[in-house]
């Protein structure tokens, strides 16, 4: 159950990642330490900074910088990897084309998906059957994003190895049949700034993201400095911000994480509105069960929480398609 959180609890999750693949992981203090910080900020906020992931800053800002620089190209150029249902819903999307709740985002992006084989997950798997449209400028822009994508989905793992301690579950709950394969989102995002006079500007009440969840276990934003943009929303109704801090990543649980943990853990409420003159640009990774997983309150969870289910099975990719399926339509 989620708390009126006055700010976002910040976790050094260096001594988890040392030692989460160590049969003995359970035993060390620092992975113990950070194992309760993780199970506090998942109950109380379901965000949390994390320092000390280990991926380098050159490279964290890199992925930024070469992200501006798409959205700076002209609008035909843009349009030449523009997102299509048959493209498996990848590509690029004009601003007030991604709908929240039957209402335009005031944002562009490129959306990217984990590659599924042809036939992979049969009817299941064919409304994301597609492969990605990486832009052509700048050059290298294709193999910086797969390399930060390996890195991403390494952290998320290692961090979801702690969450599944926190939830009193043995490290690989989240492994096997439920994310032994794990699928992955990327969306590039570009938020104009407010009144800005290049002709794409915004009001200062325009929304940038509506007020969302994330569909599956782990989200990893990576955000512009400087900006104060992403504000998520705690028990009270009250919008705290989550402001950049540099070298972090704003982690937060998905719709996934939820079910599985009965409840325990909340996939919280966030929308974003840059009120800035800047233009912003987030990088989000999505780190998500195995595209096929059937998703049910953890045993562990459901004794914890009272002794009842709380939520209904689950198919992780039902859940994605339906989501992505109403994104787009007006
Ligand atoms: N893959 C994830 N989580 N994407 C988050 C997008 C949130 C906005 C979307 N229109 C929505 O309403 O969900
Ligand atoms: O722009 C941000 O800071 C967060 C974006 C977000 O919440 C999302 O894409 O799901
Ligand atoms: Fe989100």
């Amino acid at each position: 159950m989620a708390t009126d959180f006055k700010s976002i609890p910040i976790i050094d999750v260096a001594p988890l990642l040392a030692k989460c693949d160590d049969p003995k992981m359970v035993q060390d203090p620092g992975v113990r330490e950070v194992v309760k910080q993780l199970d506090q900020a998942c109950r109380e906020a379901g965000f949390f900074y994390a320092k000390g992931h280990g991926i380098p800053e050159t490279m964290v800002k890199e992925v930024r910088n070469i992200t501006h620089k798409f959205f700076d190209l002209p609008y035909e150029e843009k349009l030449k990897i523009k997102m299509t249902p048959a493209a498996g819903y990848r590509g690029y999307q004009r601003i007030g084309e991604n709908i929240t709740k039957g209402v335009p985002d005031m944002h562009e992006a490129i959306d990217c998906y984990k590659e599924l084989k042809q036939g992979m997950y049969g009817a299941l798997g064919k409304p994301m059957e597609g492969c990605n449209q990486w832009p052509h400028y700048p050059p290298n822009f294709k193999e910086l994003m797969e390399e930060y994508i390996s890195l991403c989905t390494e952290v998320s793992r290692k961090i979801m190895r702690g969450i599944a301690l926190a939830l009193g579950g043995s490290p690989d709950e989240f492994e096997g049949e439920r994310g032994g394969d794990a699928f992955w989102v990327m969306r590039l995002i570009g938020y104009p700034g407010a009144s800005t006079a290049n002709g794409k500007c915004t009001s200062e009440n325009d929304i940038g993201c509506g007020a969302h969840t994330d569909y599956g276990l782990l989200t990893l934003v990576n955000q512009d400095e400087n900006i104060t943009a992403l504000q998520v929303r705690n028990q009270a109704g009250e919008w705290i911000s989550a402001p950049p801090i540099a070298g972090m990543f704003v982690c937060n649980i998905g719709d996934m994480l939820k079910i599985l943990s009965n409840g325990l853990y909340e996939s919280t409420l966030h929308r974003v509105i840059n009120k800035s003159p800047t233009y912003r640009v987030c990088v989000a990774f999505f780190y998500e069960p195995n595209y096929d997983a059937a998703v049910e309150p953890l045993e562990v969870c459901v004794r914890k929480s009272g002794g009842t289910r709380k939520f209904e099975k689950a198919v992780y990719g039902e859940h994605l398609v339906s989501k992505v399926q109403t994104n787009f339509v007006t």
